[in-house]
Order: C-alpha cells, then sequence, then structure tokens
C-alpha cells in the first residue's frame, strides 16, 4: 500500500523559501524514489500574503498565522526559512514541543539558540537539522558530524560568506567600487535582507561559531569571537596583497591546539598557494585538517536560491529516512570538551602592514629597529613612490609573530612621530600551522 506523503509546513517563501518549492515540485520522483514517500508542502506562512512572488504557489497555501502550521497535527515537518531570531526562535521551540521535526537554513539562530532546541529536540525525539545554516549548498556540517567524525579536528578555515567573497573578487578582479559590488550581491539574493551582517562579518562569525562547536565539540558564545568586516578594505590593500603573491579574503579561523582554541573572522591575506585563495565570487569553502585525516577541503556555492534550496530538501530527505527508521532525534552527541582558549601569546601568524611615513632620513632605520625590538622579523617589504608633500608609503609583510608581539608593535609605532598612519593591517595565513 503507498504511504501517505510527508506533510510540510513552509515558514518563508523568499529566496531560500521559493527554491524549496520548486525543488521539492521538481525534484518529487527522486525524493519518492529514495525517502518511499510523497513531499506535500500543505501551508505556508509569509509576512504579506498579497505581495507578489517569483514562485507559483496555490495562493489557498499562504498564511500569516504560524499557528496555521504549529498547531496542525497534520504536519510533520517545518522548515523554517525566514531568518532572523524572533519570530524564528518560538515557532521552531514551538514545533519541536509539538513533536514535529524541523529543518532550518538560521544560522543566526542556530548560533545563539542552538544549544538549547538542540536539547529539546532529543528531549522530543525530533529531528532539528540545519545543514544550509554554513556555506549554503556545501554539506560541510554532515562532513564535520559524520565523515569526519573518528578524528580530532586541528583547524577550520572558512570563506563561508558569499556576500563579501563575491564583492571582495569583484574589486579584485575589476576594481568595482565597494557600494556597487554590494549592490550587485543584493540583487542576486546572496545577501541577507540586512547586509551589515554580511559586511561586518557577523554573518561569517555565526557560521565559525557553529563549525567550531561541530569540530571542536565544546559550546562558544557569538560575543567570545573576535569579529572584523570588509568596510575598510580597499582595492590598494587588493593590489598590495597580489603584488606580494597574495589574495584578500574575508576568512573564518578556527584553531586548536593543546586543547586551547582560537576562533576569529576578519580579512586576512592568503598566500596564493593556499587552498583557499582561488575560491571566487558567491563560491565558499571550507578547508579542515584532522590529526589522522590531514587536509581535506569541502567547495561549492555558498548561498543563493538554488544552492540553499539543496541543502534544506537534503535535510528533509534525512528526516524522511529517520522516520521510516524511527530513529528521529537520536544520535546528537552533547558537547564533551572543555572550552579553553589561547592566549594573545599563543596566537601566530605572518602579519600585513601598510604605513604611510614621513620622508626623512633614519625613518626606516627607526622602523626596523621597532620590529627588532619586539623580536619579529620581516619576510618582505615594499617601498611605494607617492608625491605626496614630503611622505613615503611601506608596505610590509612579517615573518611569524604572536598576537602579543603584534600588539607592542602596533603600540610602538603609534608613539613614532614618523609614521603619519597606519593605513590598513591584516593576519596572513600560510598553511595549517
Ligand atoms: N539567501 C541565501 O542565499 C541564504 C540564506 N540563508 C538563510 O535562510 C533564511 C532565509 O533567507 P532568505 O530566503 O534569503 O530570506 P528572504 O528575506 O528572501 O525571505 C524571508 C521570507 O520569510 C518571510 N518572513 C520573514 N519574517 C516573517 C515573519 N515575521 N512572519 C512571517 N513570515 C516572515 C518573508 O515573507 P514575505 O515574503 O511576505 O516578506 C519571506 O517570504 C535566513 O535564515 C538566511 O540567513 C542561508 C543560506 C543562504
Ligand atoms: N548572506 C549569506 C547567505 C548565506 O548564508 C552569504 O552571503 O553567505
Amino acid at each position: 500500500m503507498e504511504q501517505e506523503p510527508i506533510r510540510v509546513g513552509l515558514m518563508g517563501l523568499g529566496t531560500v523559501g521559493s527554491g524549496v518549492v520548486r525543488l521539492v515540485k521538481n525534484h518529487q520522483e527522486d525524493l519518492w524514489q529514495q525517502t518511499g514517500r510523497g513531499i506535500s508542502i500543505e501551508r505556508i506562512l509569509v509576512r504579506d500574503k498579497g505581495k507578489e512572488r517569483s514562485v507559483q504557489v496555490d495562493s489557498g497555501l499562504l498564511t500569516e498565522r504560524p499557528e496555521e502550521i504549529l498547531q496542525d497535527k497534520g504536519i510533520d515537518l517545518v522548515v523554517e526559512v525566514m531568518g532572523g531570531i524572533e519570530p524564528a526562535y518560538t515557532c521552531i521551540r514551538e514545533a519541536l514541543e509539538e513533536g514535529k521535526h524541523v529543518v532550518t537554513a538560521n544560522k543566526d539562530l542556530m548560533a545563539l539558540h542552538g544549544a538549547e532546541l538542540l536539547s529539546i529536540a532529543g528531549d522530543k525525539g525530533c529531528d532539528l537539522f540545519y545543514e544550509a545554516s554554513v556555506a549554503g549548498g556545501i554539506p560541510v556540517l554532515r562532513a564535520l558530524t559524520e565523515g569526519l567524525s573518528a578524528d580530532r579536528i586541528s583547524t577550520i578555515m572558512g570563506i563561508v560568506n558569499g556576500t563579501t567573497n563575491y564583492i571582495l573578487t569583484e574589486m579584485a578582479r575589476k576594481g568595482t567600487p565597494f557600494a556597487d559590488a554590494l549592490a550587485k550581491a543584493q540583487d542576486q539574493g546572496y545577501a541577507e535582507s540586512d547586509p551589515t551582517a554580511d559586511v561586518e562579518g557577523l554573518d561569517a562569525a555565526r557560521k565559525m561559531a557553529i563549525l567550531a562547536y561541530l569540530g571542536f565539540h565544546t559550546h562558544l558564545a557569538l560575543d567570545e569571537i573576535p569579529v572584523q568586516g570588509i568596510r575598510d578594505v580597499t582595492t590598494e590593500d587588493i593590489q598590495f596583497a597580489d603584488q606580494l603573491g597574495y589574495v584578500l579574503k574575508l576568512i573564518g579561523i578556527a584553531k586548536r591546539n593543546e586543547g586551547k582554541m582560537e576562533v576569529s573572522v576578519q580579512p586576512a591575506l592568503l598566500s596564493g598557494e593556499h587552498p583557499l585563495a582561488s575560491v571566487d565570487g558567491v563560491f565558499n569553502a571550507v578547508y579542515i585538517h584532522g590529526e589522522a585525516v590531514g587536509e581535506t577541503m569541502f567547495y561549492g556555492p555558498g548561498a543563493g536560491e538554488m544552492p540553499t534550496a539543496t541543502a534544506v530538501v537534503s535535510d528533509l530527505v534525512t528526516v524522511v529516512k529517520h522516520m521510516e527508521l524511527g530513529v528521529n532525534g537520536r544520535g546528537m552527541v552533547a558537547p564533551y570538551c572543555e572550552k579553553r582558549w589561547k592566549s594573545p601569546r599563543e596566537i601566530f601568524s605572518k602579519h600585513f602592514l601598510r604605513l604611510r611615513l614621513a620622508d626623512e632620513a633614519g625613518v626606516m632605520a627607526g622602523l626596523t629597529s621597532v620590529f627588532a625590538e619586539a623580536a619579529v622579523s620581516l619576510e618582505k617589504v615594499l617601498q611605494v613612490p607617492i608625491s605626496q608633500g614630503g611622505e613615503a608609503e611601506i608596505v610590509l609583510i612579517t615573518h611569524t609573530a604572536s598576537q602579543h608581539q603584534l600588539e607592542t608593535i602596533l603600540r610602538r609605532l603609534d608613539e613614532m612621530p614618523a609614521v603619519r598612519q597606519l593605513m590598513s593591517h591584516y593576519r596572513v595565513e600560510g598553511g595549517n600551522g
């Protein structure tokens, strides 16, 4: 006898929700072959029922009242693709408490309330999956929780925000001004409804919090992650990086050595040979180094309608498979590692600095003595000819130094009258060290 279809309540019909509707419709036969069940979208929550939609749906399915999904006993599974914290948090909580499985793409919510929601899901025997929340169409959460579950992860480095990677690529390749590149990313549906979170690095920080949680088996709060966005990155910074053999990317870095970790998000220079250096446009990639496996990299489209919908609907398929096996809500491992952070003396990298100096005798000697006193040597130095009032510009890359050493150098440079301006400074990343 043919089984009843799985009844889905979809919350949100924007970029991702529209992709979910299209994918469920167009891949119905494949989905049926894999699960033995049809998938039926029974209700769709939106803010405004009267709004014109890019995807065709029966207008009778639309509702502006979450309770029409949450209190409908016939709905087995809720897909939350509204975004933001509220009402998404309350809806997911209520759905789980009603015994409904949940699939979400919401990294803001999972980074903030993931632990609590996963615990409710476990108690209720429900699945809560969130693959789309990190790196759009790349199944990297599954790679961490299943494919690499036997290993001890030492490094997770990611280009995990499609919007900023798209902007930086446009700036590097075509010299497109920042604002124009951002407008293009918004047109393509990559950016969040308020792109501040993309540009300021917060979206990437939320994704790194989720990756570090799964990779290092410990909870970390968002405000523990130092974050710097790309608003101050200039095309000159990108060009100088290029001249020195590096590319500039917004990078999430999570490393753990001897039980201590560091997690941060910042624009950073990558050497041309680094596996992440060639990841351009809206593409994302997550580089993972495990003690046993060595280097791995997961690459793909990090945002956009259909890639993100693929991750959402794949989660949905897993929930249905679990329903068939009767194993929903099982197999979640509670975090078991102690949270210990590295101090600034234990965080190492090379550093890129751009300085505007007085063009006077002895200034270079003064500058190099600041680095020498901090026991930091220089790997590359570029003197840039400028024709403005007796000033010179220097671009340099240090050898590996601790964050503490860098802070000492920056303080000393700030005290030197001959240093007119610190134009920019970025972390420089090589391999997995
Ligand atoms: N866009 C992307 O590439 C990716 C997005 N994500 C995540 O997926 C989620 C959805 O993103 P996206 O599709 O881009 O967002 P959109 O802004 O395009 O769509 C949001 C949808 O949710 C509905 N909605 C929002 N708030 C409410 C509310 N209070 N009540 C009822 N309905 C509401 C909106 O209704 P209405 O249409 O009536 O306004 C709209 O249909 C977010 O969590 C985002 O971070 C994850 C990976 C990639
Ligand atoms: N705004 C996000 C969308 C996916 O998470 C991005 O640009 O990566």
